[in-house]
């Protein structure tokens, strides 16, 4: 894309411009932005990927804040394209970042926004929706019956995994991986057993508790236990949910070495990074384990699988949707505005990115401040004392 092509423009003579490479959901982003005197460009190229060079063509001679996607490639070019234009405010409508080079961000003085807490639930549900498609084998049942195959019923017909009282195993139990393991635990009472560079305190608090209701009550109890390393998630637990950030010590964390490690009917979810897991190991691992399952919304190569994943009966994939409801994408683009906006109109950063709440009720003006900037403490940005 030369020139940008397809460009929506919203109050046309605001003092400041903000580009948004995609369109988002809702207008409530959009409006608080235009309440604060900007001219919002979103771009309606049909193209799903953007290029450098495209945003590059986007941010044009005058750009004060862009909005971009985790799909865009954010590092030295297009952060000294932004300073050339004058931008000091970045935000990507996503929690992950792993597609931003903070340093370089940091080199032009640009704050880089994400979009932490509101996507925790719609993830985790995201993971316990695979987690359970994956146990009881609907996709195939589903394809199953839409080939006219079923003629009544079997007592072997699709058997798949019962999930009570089995173990969950969650590795990185952060704001998503707490909440899928809250899900699983208090949802089908299984057990778990979680490996985090950080004890999840607040998480082992609530098993416990429920283990304890559950006993009060002649149930059998659930129980929960913090590995010592991550190999002994994937040797003790029957159903594993990989939620870690993206970066250099968890690309390929789960790798052909480890999958053998795992029992040969376990469940393997993926909802956090594709590269976390060696999808080429994968698909052989499910090529000679037929009785392993997977689950993915993410993928090594996106938008592309490898090689003979798409053929496996065992692997249901997704698109990358696990934080693809109504609130929760709308959220995320007005956490992605106001992160802009804060930087733009020199707001403090917001103090606690695992509540950011307030900037969520459309029934109130939102705080004066940046609901959450990646890089302020190596911007030496102030942060908010609300
Ligand atoms: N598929 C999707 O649409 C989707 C949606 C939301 C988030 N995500 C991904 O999920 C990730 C987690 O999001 P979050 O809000 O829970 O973040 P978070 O920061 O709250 O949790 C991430 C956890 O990973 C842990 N961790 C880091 N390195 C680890 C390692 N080597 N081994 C084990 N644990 C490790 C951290 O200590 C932290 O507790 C995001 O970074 C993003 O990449 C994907
Ligand atoms: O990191 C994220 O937020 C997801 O991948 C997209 O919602």
């Amino acid at each position: 894309m030369a020139k940008p092509v397809s460009i929506e423009v919203w109050n046309p003579n605001g003092k400041y411009r903000v580009v948004s490479t995609k369109p988002m959901p809702g207008t409530r982003w959009i409006n608080l932005l235009v309440d604060q005197d900007c001219r919002v460009e979103i771009c309606t190229q049909k193209k799903t990927i953007l290029s450098v060079e495209d945003i590059i063509a986007l941010i044009g001679d005058k750009c004060d804040g862009v909005i971009g996607q985790l799909t865009e490639d954010w590092g030295e070019t297009l952060f000294a394209a932004l300073s050339r234009a004058g931008g000091k405010a970045f935000s990507n409508m996503a929690v992950g970042y792993n597609n931003v080079d903070v340093n370089a961000a940091n080199k032009y003085g640009v704050a880089v926004g994400n979009t932490p807490g509101v996507l925790t639930e719609t993830t985790a549900e995201l993971a316990a929706s695979l987690s359970l498609s994956a146990a009881r084998r609907i996709v195939e049942a589903d394809e199953f019956m839409r080939a006219g195959l079923y003629d009544g019923w079997l007592p072997n017909l699709f058997v798949g995994n019962l999930l009570k009282g089995q173990t969950v195993g969650v590795i990185g139990a952060g704001r998503i991986g707490s909440a899928y393991a809250r899900i699983m635990v208090e949802g089908f009472k299984m057990n778990l057993i979680y490996f985090d560079l950080y004890q999840s305190t607040r998480l082992e608090k609530f098993v416990t508790a429920y283990g304890e209701f559950l006993k009060a009550n002649g149930e059998q109890p659930v129980t929960w236990k913090r590995a010592s390393s991550m190999d002994e998630v994937l040797r003790e637990a029957d159903l594993i949910s990989l939620h870690p950030v993206l970066d250099k010590t968890t690309y390929h964390l789960v790798n052909k070495e480890r999958l053998a490690m795992m029992k040969k009917e376990a469940i393997l979810i993926n909802c956090s990074r594709g590269p976390v897991v060696d999808e080429v190991a994968l698909v052989e691992h499910l090529k000679h384990n037929p009785m392993f399952r997977v689950g993915l919304d993410v993928f090594e190569d996106e938008p592309y699988m490898k090689p003979g994943l798409a053929e496996m009966k065992n692997a249901i994939v997704v698109p990358h949707i696990a934080s693809a409801s109504k609130w929760t994408r709308e959220g995320m683009a007005t956490l992605a505005a106001l992160n802009v906006l804060g930087k733009i109109k020199g707001y403090p950063v917001w103090g606690d990115p695992n509540h950011i709440e307030p900037f969520l009720n459309e029934n109130a003006p939102p705080p004066a401040a940046s609901p959450s900037i990646v890089n302020s403490k190596a911007l030496g940005l102030p942060v908010s004392k609300l």
